[in-house]
């Protein structure tokens, strides 16, 4: 195994069409159809990472800014942000595109966490993960913040132990 891999080798994208199976009497597409592609491709692009089988331990808050239509066309980009033992943060980001209008839309943006499995389904290493780019720097470097946030909301740590978290809210209090 690798002890280190880029966030670029984690990259997966993903096209679909809205189809009438899909939507609602509005004919637009339904949030949880949604999340089931998110939830697909996010998981494509942490087995990259980690070369392992990996299972859905949380996802973040979820908004729909737009609702895509019956027709339009959803593109889905997701990488892994940060690496921690097992888990791993992966950001996703989703666009509507009515290609005949030439429109192109941000439907929204989420965070997943995945961890890897051995066959038998007990947590493993993942290699670490380097960023690039400015993006991906920033989003690293948030990735601390947000996990310790979600293991504080999930019960698996204390609010005083989440170091990160108080760092955080001790610079917006200065
Ligand atoms: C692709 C799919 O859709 S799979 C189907 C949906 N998902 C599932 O069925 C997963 C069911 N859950 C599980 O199998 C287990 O709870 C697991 C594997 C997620 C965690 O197993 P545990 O025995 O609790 O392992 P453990 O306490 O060692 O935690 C392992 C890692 O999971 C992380 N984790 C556990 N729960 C959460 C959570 N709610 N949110 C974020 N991370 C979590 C831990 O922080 C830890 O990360 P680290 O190794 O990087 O430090």
């Amino acid at each position: 195994m690798k002890h280190e891999k880029f966030a670029k080798e984690s990259f997966v994208t993903s096209a679909e069409m809205v189809l009438p199976n899909d939507t609602n009497p509005l004919h637009n597409l339904m949030g949880g159809r949604l999340l089931h592609l998110m939830d697909v491709v996010a998981a494509i692009s942490a087995q990259k990472h980690s070369n392992r089988v990996v299972v859905t331990a949380s996802v973040d808050n979820v908004s729909f800014k737009h609702s895509p239509k019956l027709g339009d066309t959803i593109t889905l980009e997701a990488h892994v942000t940060r690496a921690f033992n097992s888990s791993m943060e992966v950001f996703i980001r989703v666009y509507t595109e009515n290609i005949p209008n030439g429109t192109k839309i941000e439907t929204n943006t989420a965070f997943f966490t995945f961890v890897a499995v051995d066959q038998t389904g007990r947590p493993i290493i993942v290699p670490k993960l380097i960023p690039e780019s400015e993006e991906e720097k920033k989003l690293f470097d948030g990735a601390l913040q947000r996990r310790e946030f979600r293991l504080v909301m999930a019960g698996r740590i204390k609010l005083k132990d989440a170091t990160s978290l108080h760092e955080f809210v001790e610079d917006i209090n200065n």
